[in-house]
């Protein structure tokens, strides 16, 4: 590998993996991308699924959505951290880390999951950036038209991956601060005071809010590489995503209850009126709304980082440019409400591989001598207790919302005579499991 990046301000990613990355991004850079990544527009809509995550007429209190969503985004954001930390101490993106841990042919299999997620994200980001505008200026602009101009600025932001980060912290970040104070102060004073509610709900909505933010798990390392320090990755992580995400889930708390639970139920971005609504509405939304492409931009760039993996010798810019045009070709037929499926799916995958990732390579030193090359030998041993978190993320999880998949869940619970209990974390068991199996693997391949 060759570093030929010079002057740190305006340094860029490499256009292969053959080129080391420039390790430019201090801890504020990161804290600073990734507080922009805590607060999406996506978050307002669905903390429905955090005040009512089992769909039943027992939603939350706010207090107890509240402590979710805190509870939830740090256990979610420290496994967020624990994923970028070998990013930054190796400069390999996420994808070409799993050859270390899983081999390069067997790497394939995560890659592809998480090229499939990244456009499924990267769609619904679009998707909600263009009702978010409609919400903004009427219906004059088709909804077509604002999902393309959100795709082509997503696709200008990828072709300069570290140039948008530095944008973002420069001038984004203020503007995003004083919007989402101005809707809290707001909403405050004009949410009505809660009447029912109740705790039992409590450990399914940790498990949504750990699902929202460890989505990012298989992505940062793909910006933790550029850091100038694993402290930096981790803080910036922990930090920045932590106070955004509970920031934006609670002023879309208030906001849900604005709007009203069974609109939003019906239609999730009913959730934005009371936004647009409040004085100096469309100017802080607005602000929101474009920044919003700070999500789809990280999620087509690890797109092509992913794809990468598959063919390093690629330029990045032109897998940019493929993703970005497929992605806004998603988001002009999205089922927006296939998401909860979807999170269930994601969390289901990439909690029990991070159980595995962070077991191996901090616990069991193997991250030491890694082999992140492009001929690693496969190593199935760490596909059995990725497997195994697997199913106790279904064992534990709430009834998914695809029929045929929860019964099957429900056959496996009654063979084995398990009764999942109220404060059981599917995320939190899926990654014990999966952690303390690697590690059990570990001491048996010591002792021979
Ligand atoms: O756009 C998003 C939002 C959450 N998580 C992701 O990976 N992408």
């Amino acid at each position: 590998m060759t570093s030929d990046v010079i002057d740190a301000k305006h340094a860029e990613a490499p256009l292969t993996l053959d080129q080391a990355p420039p390790k430019t991004l201090g801890a504020l850079d990161q804290g600073a991308f990734w507080a922009n990544l805590g607060v999406s527009l996506l978050g307002f809509s669905f903390a429905l699924f955090l005040i009512n995550p089992l769909n039943d007429d027992n939603p939350l209190t706010f207090t107890a959505a509240l402590v979710a969503s805190l509870v939830g985004s740090l256990i979610g954001t420290a496994m967020v951290g624990l994923a970028a930390v070998p990013g930054a101490q190796t400069g390999q993106p996420a994808m070409v880390l799993l050859r270390g841990l899983f081999g390069a042919r067997l790497s394939a299999v995560p890659t592809v999951l998480n090229i499939i997620q990244m456009i499924g994200w990267g769609a619904f980001e679009l998707w909600v950036v263009a009702m978010g505008a409609q919400a903004i200026f009427g219906t004059s602009v088709p909804y077509a038209a604002w999902a393309i101009a959100a795709g082509v600025l997503t696709t200008a932001l990828t072709i300069y991956p570290l140039g948008a980060i530095r944008l973002l912290r420069r001038f984004v970040t203020v503007g995003v601060v004083i919007s989402i104070i101005w809707f809290a102060v707001v909403f405050l004073r004009d949410t009505p005071a809660q009447t029912g509610g109740s705790w039992d709900a409590f450990a399914p909505a940790v498990d949504f809010v750990i699902a929202l933010s460890v989505s990012w798990v298989p992505v940062a390392a793909d910006y933790a590489r550029y850091s100038r320090s694993s402290r930096a990755a981790f803080g910036g992580v922990v930090g920045g995503y932590t106070i955004a995400q509970v920031a934006c889930l609670a002023v879309g708390v208030y906001a849900v209850a604005l709007a009203g639970h069974g609109a939003v139920s019906d239609q999730p971005t009913a959730v934005f009126a009371p936004f647009v609504a409040a004085p100096l509405g469309a100017l802080f939304f607005g602000i929101l709304v474009l920044r919003e492409t700070d999500q789809s931009f990280a999620n087509v760039y690890s797109t092509a980082m992913s794809l990468q993996n598959l063919m390093p010798r690629v330029d990045r810019r032109i897998f940019s440019v493929a993703i970005g045009v497929l992605t806004t070709g998603v988001a002009l037929v999205v089922d927006v409400n296939s998401y909860g499926a979807f999170l269930g799916i994601i969390g289901a995958v990439f909690v029990p591989m991070l159980g595995v990732l962070a077991v191996d390579y901090f616990l069991l030193g193997h991250g030491r001598d890694w082999d992140t090359s492009e001929n690693a030998p496969s190593r199935w041993l760490m596909v059995i207790p990725w497997v195994l978190g697997f199913a106790t993320w279904w064992l534990l999880a709430a009834p998914s919302a695809v029929p045929w998949w929860a019964a099957i869940w429900n056959g496996v619970r009654q063979a084995v005579g398990f009764t999942p209990q109220p404060w059981m974390s599917a995320a939190v068991g899926a990654f014990l499991v999966a952690g303390l199996v690697t590690l059990g693997l570990g001491a048996l391949r010591r002792r021979r």
